[in-house]
């Protein structure tokens, strides 16, 4: 292939990074990763523009060599700083800032602007850099926790640093040894080849991360209620079923609270829909700071919540349902709710006994909790206390 037409083909393959990337900046949340991937495709689409108009033979200024490396250093530069963002992983963005500006700068020095060689030499230096660095954010995942957009972009950077660290040798021996050495005549070509390869394979990855960002998107959406953010309860038998199987391998005990909101009718008909539901996401929130990160909570619906604690015996149980139940009933302190809200809720709580199935503890804390709300509400029941308990007491309840 002709460097004409190599030429003709970055700059489209630029262009639909470009695009494609730019597309996801305007219309994603998290756009700092599309960002930089939409620059690098700007990167790519200058440096092939340049390259473009200088295979047509026009002549061209002394300046633009410098500024058709200065795009290739950022392109590279610009899809490090994306797969930061998208791993979200801290990296020092001035450190290569500064190293890509220098080297641009050092392209004023009349050497550097005499010697083609000396030129690629040193930008291809920092392009290996960036690749390195670039490598090594995927490095601490092992590779079958590597995500196909992660493999496909680790490979673009392998092909990459392979072909640019091999060339850079060779630019090396002949800047060392110019009577010694001479450049295979191809080389030039098969570098903008290895660039179109590389760009291609990007473009492919770039593509590969959208796929996989909407499938995360589309997972949480089906999994999780959409005022709380906790599991929906469509999760309960799954998630749930899985917690009991391997707590009983391992005979470990797992408690289910079902915790349900008392008179949140009256909340919202004195005080409106929309108080009602930040009420509901308060206590969301709440509970998820007081639980651990492997503690599952859902949300069952209208104001009842579920909570399943793995490994969990009845005394632990017990206090972690008094301790909901306390946080819930202080709630207001922490929040710019009207004084006259008064919020509660009732527990209802059970223990799983080794071969337990889902919906019999389900319904164990139900029949529980139905007995809390008999019993005058803000109270904890465990359904093991069933039988010693009074049918109703009126209106008791504890601080
Ligand atoms: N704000 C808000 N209210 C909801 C939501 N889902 C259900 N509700 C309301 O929650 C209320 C539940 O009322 P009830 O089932 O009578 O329960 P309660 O008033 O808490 O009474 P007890 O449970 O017996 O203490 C209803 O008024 C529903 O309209 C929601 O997403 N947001």
């Amino acid at each position: 292939m002709d460097l004409l037409t190599l030429s003709a083909i970055n700059f489209l393959l630029g262009l639909t990074i470009l695009l494609c990337c730019g597309y996801q900046v305007k219309h994603q949340s998290s756009g700092s990763p599309w960002l930089w991937f939409s620059l690098s495709g700007a990167c790519l689409l200058l440096n092939a523009g340049i390259a473009l108009i200088a295979d047509l033979g026009v002549q061209i200024s002394l300046l633009l060599p410098m500024l058709a490396n200065a795009a290739t250093m950022s392109m590279h530069l610009c899809v490090l700083f994306g797969l930061a963002a998208w791993q979200q992983r801290p990296l020092r963005r001035w450190l290569y800032w500064s190293l890509v500006l220098t080297v641009v700068m050092l392209h004023l020095l009349p050497v550097m602007q005499q010697q083609f060689r000396l030129r690629v030499f040193v930008c291809f230096s920092v392009i290996i850099l960036l690749n390195i660095r670039a490598l090594g954010l995927l490095k601490p995942l092992k590779l079958s926790q590597l995500s196909v957009a992660s493999r496909i972009l680790g490979t673009a950077l392998l092909f990459n640093l392979a072909q640019m660290t091999t060339r850079w040798l060779m630019y090396g021996a002949e800047l060392m040894a110019p009577e010694r050495f001479t450049q295979p005549p191809l080389l030039h070509q098969l570098g903008f080849f290895c660039m179109t390869v590389f760009a291609s394979i990007l473009l492919a990855g770039f593509v590969a991360v959208l796929v996989q960002q909407q499938h995360q998107l589309l997972l949480h959406q089906a999994q999780r209620d959409a005022l709380t953010g906790l599991y929906n309860r469509h999760q309960l038998a799954p998630k749930i079923t899985a917690v009991l199987n391997q707590s009983s391998r391992q005979k470990h005990q797992v408690a289910l609270l079902l915790l349900d909101l008392d008179h949140f009718k009256q909340i919202n008909d004195r005080f409106g829909h929309s108080l009602g539901d930040k009420v509901l996401t308060a206590v969301a929130t709440a509970m998820q700071q007081h639980c651990r990160d492997y503690d599952l909570l859902f949300r069952l619906g209208g104001e009842e919540f579920l909570i399943c604690l793995p490994d969990t015996g009845p005394q632990q149980a017990l206090q972690k349902a008094e301790q909901l139940r306390l946080l819930i009933r202080q709630l207001h302190q922490q929040q710019d709710w009207p004084a006259e809200l008064q919020l509660s809720a009732s527990i209802g709580w059970t223990c799983s006994n080794g071969q337990s199935e889902v919906m019999s503890l389900i319904e164990q804390a139900d029949q529980a909790l139905y007995r809390a709300k008999q019993l005058g509400r803000n109270l904890v029941i465990y359904h093991s206390d069933l039988q010693d308990l009074p049918t109703h007491q009126a209106a008791q309840s504890s601080a």
